[in-house]
């Protein structure tokens, strides 16, 4: 899905309007009588008086017509008009009259509410053009400090939609965002207080969006299903991808059972495993559908095992428990000189990298996976989430490679300059080996003939998928890496029908 900023979400309001041949008073009906909806499946019970907290653009146009569409639906509803200054939009001067009766404040003063009642917040929308000061900024800071549960209409007043707000924003229980969510709600600095949001459509003009440029993506389930493909009855496992996984080492065996197992249930046809010759056979016990072809990192100084495998897959992972190891050094330096297939670094690989300043030398299109203090010893530190995308996006663009940076809202950056926020997964997968399984995933979809950015895609997604459905049996305390995999057929037989 495409996440536009909020001078495209202007143009696309503008341009329904053009093309239906409708207001823009019509427009804000279609997008009042859909949050009230929305509004009467989530808070069925009539007997908590709902109080709509009215600014003077068209957020609070929203908030009039909302207020009379709950009046008439039998709720009790109390309006407030919160007139700060005088710049009313023409929209919302002309919604006032919707509602029989509203409180106007020229200046913010607290006032009671029972702590069982609901607060609309519809002060500040997405025409927000800076941070709350004065009147606005004690109006906020009082409704964060209330025990009601608050929730707002397109988006929390006062948050930025397109990046962090320099300042106060309204701490909404739910949002209901229309027709996209804002790209605001998948930054890490914005997720303590954007607690559960959703979208609805308001029949914005489909055709203006189609020919949009945008740099901002969501994963969503629409966009794994394009791109996940149907088998043929007649393939054979040929057909689907011989990949290579070079990782582990004395005491790190983990790493490779788990991205081994991780492979293989995402389809890959065949998987060869280089690791220290002592794991084959549990390697064979754990994993037996995959073949154990070299020594790592012990003989890798003629690199005969490695290029012996690496000409015949059409994919290859490297780094999870390699160790920094002055072998697995060597084994790093000639593998970024030797290696011609397409690749997912990850781990050790990508900490001997930054040790040795190696950047530069990660093949083009290849595939990084870092953490947070991955990315960091790679690219620097950052102060701030979002800057950290930013350089993510940057290094992207410079070195001609796909970097995942993990975490909370995954976000997948290419080299031409998109980046695409993941929404699925849950913090129980912060535990040891979950990246492996991620790891196994992208080594799996890459050898079976995806693009590099359809690899990140799918694998990002649907990782984070089982990891939520392996929370909903173990919860997100006990859930461990072996958890996600065990759930990765269901999410891929849920998506493809298969
Ligand atoms: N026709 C349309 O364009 C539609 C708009 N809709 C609603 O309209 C909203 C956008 O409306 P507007 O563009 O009028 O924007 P707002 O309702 O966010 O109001 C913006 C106005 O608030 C003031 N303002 C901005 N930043 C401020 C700050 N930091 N402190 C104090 N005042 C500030 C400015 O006077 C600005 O013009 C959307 O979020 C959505 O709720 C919906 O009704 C759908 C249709
Ligand atoms: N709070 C969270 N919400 C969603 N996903 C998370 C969260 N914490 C971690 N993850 C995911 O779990 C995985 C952890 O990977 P990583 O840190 O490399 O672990 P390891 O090195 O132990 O395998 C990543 O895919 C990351 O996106
Ligand atoms: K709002």
């Amino acid at each position: 899905m495409k996440l536009l900023e909020k001078s495209q979400i202007r143009s696309w309001d503008l341009d329904t309007i053009d093309h239906q041949n409708i207001s823009s008073f019509d427009l804000m009906l279609r997008a009042a009588s859909v949050f009230s909806n929305w509004f009467q499946s989530l808070f069925f019970d009539k007997t908590r008086t709902i109080h709509v907290f009215c600014g003077m653009g068209n957020n609070g146009g929203d908030g009039f017509c909302i207020a009379s569409l709950l009046a008439k639906a039998g709720y009790e509803v109390n309006v407030y008009l919160f007139q700060f200054n005088n710049r009313f939009s023409d929209d919302n001067l002309s919604r006032q009259k919707e509602v029989e009766s509203f409180d106007k404040f020229e200046k913010f003063t607290p006032f009671p509410l029972e702590q069982k009642d609901l607060i609309i917040d519809a002060l500040l929308g997405s025409g927000i053009n800076g941070p709350l000061k004065g009147e606005y900024l004690k109006l906020v800071s009082w409704l964060n400090a209330l025990p009601n549960k608050i929730i707002s209409i397109d988006i929390p007043s006062g948050m930025d939609p397109d990046q962090p707000t320099s300042g106060s924003f309204v701490h909404a229980d739910h949002v209901l965002s229309f027709e996209i969510p804002k790209i605001s709600f998948f930054l890490n600095e914005n997720s303590d207080y954007i607690k559960n949001w959703d979208y609805r459509s308001i029949h914005l003009n489909p055709g203006f969006v189609e020919d949009l440029k945008v740099m901002n993506y969501l994963i969503d389930y629409d966009l794994v299903k394009s791109i996940l493909r149907q088998r043929k009855a007649t393939e054979n496992k040929k057909d689907f991808g011989f990949a290579q996984f070079c990782g582990g080492s004395p005491g790190m065996l983990g790493s490779v059972i788990l991205a081994s197992k991780a492979a293989m249930r995402c389809g890959l046809g065949r998987l060869a495993v280089s690791t220290p010759s002592i794991y084959h056979s549990s390697l064979f016990s754990s994993c037996p559908e995959a073949m154990a072809q070299a020594d790592l990192p012990k003989n890798v100084s003629n690199l005969v095992d490695f290029q012996l495998v690496n000409e015949h897959v059409d994919a290859i992972a490297i780094g999870p428990g390699l160790s920094s190891a002055k072998e697995s050094v060597r084994y790093i330096d000639e593998f970024l000189k030797a290696n011609k297939k397409p690749a997912v670094l990850d781990a050790d690989a990508l900490n001997i990298i930054s040790r040795n300043k190696w950047q530069p030398r990660i093949g083009a299109y290849s595939i990084i996976s870092p953490h947070k203090e991955e990315f960091e010893r790679l690219f620097g530190t950052c102060d701030s989430h979002y800057s950290r995308i930013q350089k993510q996006i940057e290094k992207s663009k410079e070195l001609n490679i796909f970097i995942i940076l993990k975490g909370a809202h995954t976000t997948i950056s290419s080299p031409d300059g998109s980046c695409y926020y993941n929404n699925t997964g849950n913090v129980g997968m912060g535990t040891a080996g979950s990246g492996d399984v991620l790891t196994g995933m992208l080594l799996s979809f890459l050898a079976q003939g995806y693009t590099p950015l359809e690899t990140c895609i799918l694998a990002v997604y649907l990782h984070g998928s089982a990891g939520d459905s392996a929370a909903f049996k173990y919860g997100n305390i006990a859930l461990i890496a072996s958890d996600i995999i065990e759930f990765i057929p269901s999410v891929i037989k849920n998506i493809n029908g298969k």
